[in-house]
């Protein structure tokens, strides 16, 4: 049992008769305290019936029972002395109260704890007798039964029967207002919570909630809306709620909150319209009102639903700048689902695929596929789609007319909130423009820019590949190295643009002779190589190389003019003469300068032994930049004869090196080595110097002698300031320039017509000039004409075959007859018998120079063979 009791009075048990009338007055009293209790706590009331009972009857126990469904419940126990409140419950159909329910009435019983042996409070409480009365409710059921125990047996008077009817009412009242009390509890309770619950729901909805009054006053201001206004509900409640809208207290609109809540007090709704709202700073943001009225039984209310669409408004523009990107950007963009169907693609991808935006909507990307890539490809871009969420590279599409689009494509996997793949997002980038440079670019890096010959890095490729597929099909190739004959002089002295039109023909010419296998190429200026693939022997490069050298020999025009361009090539073989690349160019090269050496204009094929000569020459080469310091160079004299009357006429002075270990080196050798290492403009003007030096100690020590003639290279007189050095000299040495003759090559002259200027300007100074080996080229007479020259030497290669050869006899007539009516004179050089004397005399040549009339010597020699007789 409960612990709780209620407060002990004070009552005194009387046992005699003579005491009864004071206990009915005391009964009386307590009954009216009873009843002076009313309005207290009906718990309160019970214990009090509880103890009363207890105390005014003299029994042990007195518990008060409500009736609950089938349960008794112990609302409050007396026990001797002790009140204990809810003090549990037990079945009612077990306890002896169920009879005095069943009756409505009180029921005394005697022995009860044997009569009801399953009612466990009586055990409990060793009860031998029992007396319960019932309390009923307004409807007359029994709601509360009271029982008083005692452990012995006992009698009840009719006076105490009645005072426990009159406290069974009580409690039955009692138990009906606790009831009602319960009751208005539990509805208060659920008011409450329904308030509570309408509150929430108003303070927790996204939108601003505003209820105005009758008067458009501020009545409720929900939580969303003072976030969103920024005030405190206490500091807007009561204020007309124009100020928080534009068009109230701001600046009217056309959407003006007047206008609107007017329109809702007339009748009208409105629904969502976007009107301008005010933050508590006076700051405006966008909302979308809503206005209803909301008709209440006594008053008319009105609600404002509030929603804040400033972030809405931003997406909607970041929507729109998107749409606009989306339409306007150069790039092609196509949106596809996670089908891989096409449901948004923009203008410049229908331009750029040629088809329009309804033609590919539900379609697949495969629409403009061009069918160049295979399907690794395609398993590779899934690949990577699927494992990185991103593909970017090139693609080739196909435009809708059928031509095929290199782009540049870059594909992002979109995925949603959960993680899952929603959209694939493709931009693609028409590349043809890029892929347009890329491969000229790709030309220029592999072809020489102006014949579009393939340049050394491309040629490097090809003779790659070539050694390669002479070793798989056991094939021989052939590198040829072509060098253009005396191009150098054409290109100074006719310009570039003359020697650029030569090239180009020089290529095409190559080009169009050789398969298409083959590679032409050209490695800068005159140099060409080329490469003969699948032969079956070095005969075969052989044939190519005359067919190359007569196709290249033709006539070519330029500038109006003809040009006759000779080829000298050297020819290496593979695998014969190298097993890399660097040695082949290097072998071909070494044959060419062999080829060069022979005479230019011929086709030589590499051996171990030309590589020997071109270390040689290497050596040679070296050995020559130090020949004058060390004294190792000198001029030797060959005498030159007026063949008729056997007088001294004049010498040709001719350099010799005498090197320490091999002895003298013919000019041949290094004179050709000095012009190609440019050294002969140093060489040459040291042997005009000495020359002049030599004639005019002859002159000066009283020797006569007419002229000297000096050889002159190409290259001195294209250095340009050949003629200032050949004055200069002149002045050192006090020489008259009419001692001095230059000979110069009839080839480099019909070349280099520029040089006319340089001899013009010798002549000027009064310098003799001769034209060497006359009748090894190709001018013409209206050309000879206009050369500032006077002597014409014929080359000995004519000289030695005559009179024996018809050929030559008439080669050397003709420059005799030619020479007379150009009045200059002839000089017949290599005279070496008098045969040859005699037919050069009788054709009208005077001068001569050969062994026949004695060999170059030392100048000392010299004066002393020739100069003192004379
Ligand atoms: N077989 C034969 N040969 C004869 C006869 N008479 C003269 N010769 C040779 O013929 C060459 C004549 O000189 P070149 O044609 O100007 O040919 C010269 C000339 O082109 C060049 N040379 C020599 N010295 C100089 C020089 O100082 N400057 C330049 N630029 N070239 C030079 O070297 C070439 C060769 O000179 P060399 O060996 O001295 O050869 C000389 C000379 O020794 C003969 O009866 N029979």
């Amino acid at each position: 049992m409960g612990s709780a009791k209620v407060k002990n009075f004070d009552f005194s048990r009387a046992d005699d008769d003579a005491d009864a009338s004071a206990r009915q007055i005391d009964r009386l009293k307590r009954l009216y305290e009873l009843s002076l209790l009313m309005s207290g706590d009906p718990m309160e009331v019970f214990a009090y019936a509880a103890r009363m009972i207890g105390e005014l009857l003299a029994v042990k126990v007195v518990c008060l029972s409500e009736i609950q469904g089938d349960q008794l419940q112990f609302l409050s126990v007396y026990v001797q002395g002790d009140i204990f409140t809810n003090a549990g419950s037990c079945q009612l159909a077990v306890t002896p109260c169920a009879t005095v329910e069943a009756a409505k009435d009180i029921r005394v019983i005697q022995n009860v704890a044997a009569q009801f042996p399953r009612a466990a409070f009586l055990r409990q409480h060793n009860a031998y007798s029992y007396c319960g009365f019932p309390a009923l409710d307004n409807a007359g059921n029994v709601v509360a039964v009271t029982c008083l125990l005692d452990d012995k047996p006992r009698d009840f008077t009719e006076q105490d029967l009645e005072l426990l009817r009159i406290i069974g009412q009580r409690i039955g009242m009692e138990l009906e207002r606790k009831r009602l009390g319960q009751q208005k509890e539990a509805t208060l309770a659920a008011l409450r919570a329904s308030e509570q619950q309408n509150r929430l729901i108003l303070d927790n909805a996204g939108d601003g909630i505003i209820i105005l009054n009758e008067h458009g006053l501020i009545e409720s201001f929900n939580r969303t809306a003072r976030e969103m206004f920024g005030y405190a509900a206490d500091t807007v409640l009561g204020r007309p709620a124009q100020f928080l809208f534009a068009g109230g207290e701001h600046a009217d609109g056309d959407q003006a909150f007047d206008r609107l809540l007017k329109r809702v007090q007339k009748g009208g709704v409105i629904g969502a319209t976007e009107i301008l709202a005010y933050y508590a700073d006076n700051s405006a943001f966008p909302v979308e009102l809503s206005i209803a009225c909301l008709p209440m039984a006594k008053r008319q209310l009105y609600t404002l639903i509030v929603r804040d669409i400033t972030l809405r408004k931003h997406f909607e523009q970041k929507l729109s700048q998107t749409h606009t990107v989306f339409e306007n950007t150069s790039e092609g963009i196509v949106i596809t689902d996670t089908d891989n169907r096409i449901v948004a693609v923009n203008k410049a991808l229908c331009a750029m695929t040629g088809y329009s935006q309804a033609e590919l909507i539900g379609q697949r990307p495969s629409k403009w596929k061009s069918g160049l890539h295979d399907g690794r490809f395609f398993s590779e871009l899934w690949r990577s789609l699927l494992q990185t969420g991103q593909w970017r590279g090139e693609i080739w599409n196909r435009h809708k007319s059928g031509e095929v689009i290199p782009m540049l494509e870059n594909i992002n996997v979109v995925r949603d909130g959960s993680g899952a793949i929603s959209s694939y997002v493709a931009i693609m980038t028409d590349i043809t423009g890029i892929k347009k440079i890329e491969e000229r670019l790709s030309h220029l890096a592999h072809h020489d820019p102006l014949t579009g010959l393939a340049n050394r890095i491309l040629l490097e490729e090809r003779v790659s590949l070539a050694m390669r597929w002479a070793e798989q099909q056991q094939h021989k190739m052939a590198v040829l190295f072509i060098d253009l004959d005396r191009f150098k002089n054409i290109n100074d002295s006719f310009g570039h643009s003359v020697g650029d039109q030569l090239l180009k023909e020089v290529a095409k010419r190559l080009a169009l002779a050789v398969r298409e296998t083959d590679t032409v190429s050209r490695l800068g200026g005159d140099e060409f190589v080329v490469i003969l693939g699948e032969l079956a022997g070095p005969e075969l490069a052989h044939a190519v190389a005359g067919k190359l050298s007569e196709l290249l020999s033709r006539a070519i025009v330029a500038d109006g003019r003809e040009f006759i361009v000779t080829p000298s090539i050297g020819i290496a073989m593979y695998p014969e003469d190298a097993s890399s690349i660097e040695d082949l160019f290097k072998h071909a090269d070494t044959a060419m300068y062999h080829a060069k050496n022979q005479g230019r204009n011929n086709c030589q094929f590499y051996s171990a032994g030309l590589s020997r000569t071109v270390y040689e020459n290497l050596m040679l080469e070296s050995a020559l930049r130090n020949a004058e310091e060390r004294g190792e160079l000198s001029v030797h004299f060959q005498p030159q004869f007026d063949m008729a009357t056997g007088e001294l006429i004049g010498a040709e002075a001719l350099a010799r090196w005498l090197h320490p270990e091999l002895g003298l080196v013919s000019p041949a050798q290094f004179i050709a080595l000095a012009e190609e290492s440019g050294q002969i403009v140093k060489l040459g003007e040291w042997v005009v110097r000495n020359t002049c030096r030599q004639i005019k100690q002859w002159l000066s020590g009283g020797l006569k002698l007419d002229r000297v003639s000096v050889n002159v290279s190409a290259l001195q007189i294209q250095r340009g300031n050949f003629a200032e050095s050949v004055g200069r000299i002149l002045c050192e040495t006090g020489l008259e320039a009419g001692f001095l003759e230059l000979e110069v090559t009839e080839s480099f002259i019909i070349e280099a017509e520029q040089s006319l200027v340089m001899l013009d300007a010798l002549r000027q100074m009064g310098v003799e000039l001769a034209i060497d080996d006359f009748g090894t080229s190709y001018s013409s007479l209206k050309y000879l004409k206009r050369l500032p020259i006077q002597r014409l030497k014929i080359d000995q290669s004519f000289v030695r075959d005559i009179p024996n050869d018809p050929n030559s006899n008439a080669i050397a007539r003709a420059v005799i007859a030619m020479a007379s009516s150009l009045q200059l004179e002839t000089v017949a050089e290599g005279i070496e018998n008098s045969q040859q004397r005699d037919f050069l005399m009788a054709e009208g040549c005077r001068s001569g120079q050969g062994y026949f009339f004695g060999k170059p010597v030392p100048a000392a020699e010299f004066t002393r063979l020739y100069l003192a007789e004379s």
